[in-house]
């Protein structure tokens, strides 16, 4: 039944209620009645508009940029194009933090072609913005159109019944923003509800599901795009002896975009289930706001961490994990399986050491960081993506490695970490 005629019903009955009150003027009890029916009525109305099911997650999408880096020839680009060659002991010493990263592969939109027409880009604080600027906003929604039309055939159903665009990027502050541009390159409907989420970080993918849940669960009929595109552009510099943490982002973050179609009540022999999302929650670790961070300047993005990042997070994952399982009956955390946002190598092993993972748990996350290194936000998605491929081709029994709940986790600025609670689906 449409909206409008539940209103027009819980109206009607209140005039001719009303009427009817108006002849027996003296009833108290007809108006406690009255405002009795129109309570259930309104309740009526809310059960209307919401869902019947938990939000699904039924299509992803992932695209990263044309250009190819191996990170063992990465250092010789980039002291390269950064005109620091004079600078060979740093040089060496990038070659050793590229090698700690255990970074294969990354794919940036930067090229020598274009940093030779950018040359400011190349300095290391020289005021840039304008140059940087001038890119994000123009790319991000690009590749994010890539990845958000991989989903959408994936997802088997028109453009058009999409309803919601939820899109994140660090990068690219404008007016109209990004979420504009990506609805009007892929052709979304003028009706579709955007939401634009910039200068987040690599928590987003993970708080991006939290709030599709809860617009696809309260909006019955919503059909979700989630889109996380990254561009390291604002980030890129050339490289300081003085300057370890960027050094560090340079030898780590990389570009890529994600999508997912997020829905509740999924169309029989329509649209294909691949997670349920049983719940979402966001945790800050108090007094961690020093652990990871950023400061947007003239000359771009910078960023900063603590060495001990992997111990802050493996010293209160296990919080998170309690108020998310524990519900559900599941104290084992290696009964269940895991989608973690690999923000290096060490928090992994700092995780694994700390909870007694089996290395099973988090390989897809590290076969993931390994192949396309650190894409902040999107990261997530391609390593959720990776897991439900790869349960396929073993021949696992379900979307989750065989098993039925699994936690995907974001850390983040803040210090912000982001737990989802999945149930897989029957493959
Ligand atoms: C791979 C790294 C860079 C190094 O690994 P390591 O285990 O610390 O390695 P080592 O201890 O062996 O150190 C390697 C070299 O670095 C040196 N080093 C070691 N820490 C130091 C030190 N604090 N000082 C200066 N030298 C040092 C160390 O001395 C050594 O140099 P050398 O002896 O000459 O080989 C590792 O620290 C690392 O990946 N760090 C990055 C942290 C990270 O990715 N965090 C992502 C979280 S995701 C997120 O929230 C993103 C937010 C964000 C925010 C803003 C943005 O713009 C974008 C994004």
């Amino acid at each position: 039944m449409s909206k409008q005629s539940i209103y027009s019903r819980i109206n009607s009955r209140a005039i001719s209620r009303r009427k009817k009150t108006r002849q027996h003027p003296s009833s108290s009890l007809r108006l406690r009645e009255e405002a009795l029916a129109v309570m259930a009525s309104l309740h009526a109305l809310r059960r209307e508009q919401r869902a019947q099911g938990p939000a699904t997650i039924m299509a992803i999408g992932t695209a990263t940029p044309p250009n190819l880096y191996e990170q063992s020839t990465f250092p010789d680009f980039y002291f390269r194009v950064t005109n620091s060659d004079d600078k060979q002991e740093l040089k060496e010493k990038f070659r050793r933090i590229c090698n700690k990263t255990m970074v294969k592969k990354r794919y940036l939109y930067l090229t020598e072609e274009i940093l030779k027409e950018r040359p400011k880009l190349c300095s290391y604080k020289e005021p840039s913005f304008d140059d940087r600027q001038d890119i994000v906003v123009e790319e991000i929604p690009k590749l994010a159109k890539e990845a958000a039309e991989k989903a959408i055939k994936e997802w088997g159903r028109p453009k058009s019944e999409i309803t919601h665009l939820v899109f994140c990027s660090i990068s690219g502050i404008d007016m109209p923003g990004a979420d504009y541009r990506l609805a009007t390159l892929l052709g979304l409907p003028l009706t579709v509800n955007r939401l634009m989420i910039y200068s987040q970080a690599c928590h987003m993918g993970a708080a991006m599901l939290r709030i599709a849940k809860d617009l696809a669960e309260n909006n019955r009929g919503a059909r979700v795009l989630v889109v996380a595109c990254e561009i390291t552009v604002l980030s890129f510099r050339g490289p300081n002896e003085r300057d370890f943490e960027a050094l560090a982002g340079q030898a780590g973050f990389a570009d890529g975009a994600a999508a997912v179609v997020v829905g509740a009540d999924p169309l029989e022999r329509v649209e294909k289930p691949i997670y349920e999302i049983a719940a979402a929650m966001q945790e800050t670790v108090a007094e961690s706001q020093e652990a990871v961070g950023g400061h947007l300047r003239a000359f771009g993005w910078t960023f900063y961490f603590l060495n001990q990042l992997p111990a802050i997070i493996s010293n209160n994952i296990g919080k998170s994990l309690e108020r998310a399982l524990v519900p559900l009956g599941v104290r084992e955390w290696n009964d269940v399986f895991w989608v973690a946002h690999p923000g290096n190598w060490a928090i992994m092993d700092a995780i694994e050491a700390k909870l007694q993972l089996t290395p099973d748990k988090l390989s897809t996350a590290r076969h993931v960081f390994s192949e396309y290194g650190n894409m902040q936000s999107a990261t997530v998605y391609f390593v959720m993506d990776e897991l439900r491929k790869r349960s396929a081709v073993e021949g696992r029994s379900t979307t989750g490695d065989g098993l039925q709940w699994g936690v995907l986790f974001g850390f983040g600025p803040g210090l912000s970490i982001e737990t989802v609670v999945l149930r897989s689906m029957p493959l």
